[in-house]
């Protein structure tokens, strides 16, 4: 049993020789299936059990999927006539569990004097806004500025599910460390640019899933092909993860969705699935993620002396809780939670959007310009 991303993926390995996999939603009791389940002489038994698990599984990550980001906040509890500012969930979640981290911000600062700051930044939904075609999820001149000062200033890096490369051509920045794929491709300093030699490259490279490569691929593939019918359905390769889209299939469809992923990956034992923001994250089932990813930089950056160094983390999704529980067990540092909407974490502070997390960069440069 893995618990990725706070929602249990299952992983059954008696399943002759395929372990199915799923993911249940949070509010699941995890379970784990019993070898007897399968055993039957004849072998009708097997079917009728792995067929039950079958369905626990696609329902399972069926709820995942439905829970995974509420389109509409405001038609959520509350209704369509309250403005964010006035939601009282919000306003009471920001009061007594994870206060804004701009109202908060002398506060965040006092506990830095004399202490470095490092900064990680998640991608989308965080320095861009999410948006229905992940291939427009761009940043914005004034975000770009923010994190070039920010860079500026203190050690820097983005964490990001999307493909090394891909974060890099939409961030445009040589300033900063990049780590893709959910932190399973880190390159260590700006040696990612086109003048550095292969070798130089190679020396900052830092990618634990090497071996999965070619699965990941190929899962790629198969995905691409069965939910080729979908409309709205899309398949994003990040070369160490694959990521299947359905913020834009009708939701009648997504139980299809759910199905269709989980029947491919009865094949790939090596893989798992967790989700994100309406998306469904088919990646490697090794213990590697963007809190593994904070911890492997903080250490090749040198920074990993707790008492002085304060790593502050701004993330959207359930995959930065990862980086935001490490901050928490080393009892260091901050995670920012980027929500309009209250969600549980481990993160300490919160910002509403981009834009508030473009106003929290800013205030960090000045601070910083300041003390000196
Ligand atoms: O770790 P991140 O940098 O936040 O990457 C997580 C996923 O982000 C992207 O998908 C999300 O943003 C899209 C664009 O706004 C949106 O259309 C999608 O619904 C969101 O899930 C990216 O496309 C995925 O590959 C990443 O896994």
């Amino acid at each position: 049993m893995d618990l990725s991303n706070g929602s249990p993926v299952i992983t059954d390995p008696m399943a002759m020789g395929q372990p199915l996999m799923g993911v249940l939603p949070s509010n699941m009791m995890p379970f784990s299936v019993m070898p007897g389940s399968y055993s039957s002489p004849a072998g009708a038994g097997l079917n009728v059990s792995r067929r039950k698990i079958e369905e626990v599984l696609v329902n399972g990550l069926l709820e995942a999927m439905k829970s995974s980001s509420p389109r509409k906040k405001h038609n959520l509890v509350f209704g369509q006539e309250n403005l964010p500012e006035e939601d009282p969930a919000y306003t009471a979640w920001t009061a007594t569990t994870c206060p804004s981290a701009l109202a908060s911000f002398k506060q965040i600062v006092a506990g830095a004097q004399g202490k470095k700051i490092a900064v990680f930044l998640d991608y989308d939904g965080t320095l861009s806004p999410i948006v229905d075609d992940p291939d427009k999820a761009v940043m914005s001149p004034v975000m770009r500025a923010a994190v070039r000062n920010v860079a500026k200033h203190f050690p820097a890096a983005i964490v990001s599910g999307r493909s090394r490369k891909k974060v890099l051509e939409f961030v445009k920045l040589k300033e900063l460390c990049y780590a893709g794929s959910h932190g399973m491709d880190i390159m260590t300093s700006s040696a990612n640019y086109e003048h550095n030699t292969e070798k130089a490259k190679e020396a900052n490279l830092f990618q634990p899933a090497r071996e999965f490569l070619p699965m990941i691929d190929e899962v790629s593939k198969s995905l691409l092909e069965v939910t080729s019918g979908i409309e709205g359905a899309s398949i994003e390769n990040n070369k160490f993860c694959v990521s299947v889209h359905y913020r834009n299939v009708d939701e009648k469809d997504w139980e299809l969705v759910a199905r269709l992923v989980n029947e491919v990956l009865e094949a790939f034992p090596g893989l798992k699935v967790t989700n994100g923001r309406m998306v469904l994250e088919v990646r490697p089932v090794i213990d590697w993620d963007k809190g593994k990813a904070v911890e492997f930089l903080l250490q090749s950056l040198g920074l990993s002396d707790s008492e002085n160094v304060i790593p502050i983390y701004i993330g959207d999704d359930r995959t930065d809780e990862d980086a935001f529980k490490v901050l928490r067990e080393r009892n260091c540092g901050y995670g920012i939670l980027v929500s309009q909407v209250p969600k549980e974490t481990q993160a300490f502070y919160s910002l509403r959007d981009p834009s508030e997390v473009t106003e929290f960069l800013n205030s960090l440069v000045r601070w910083k310009k300041h003390s000196v």
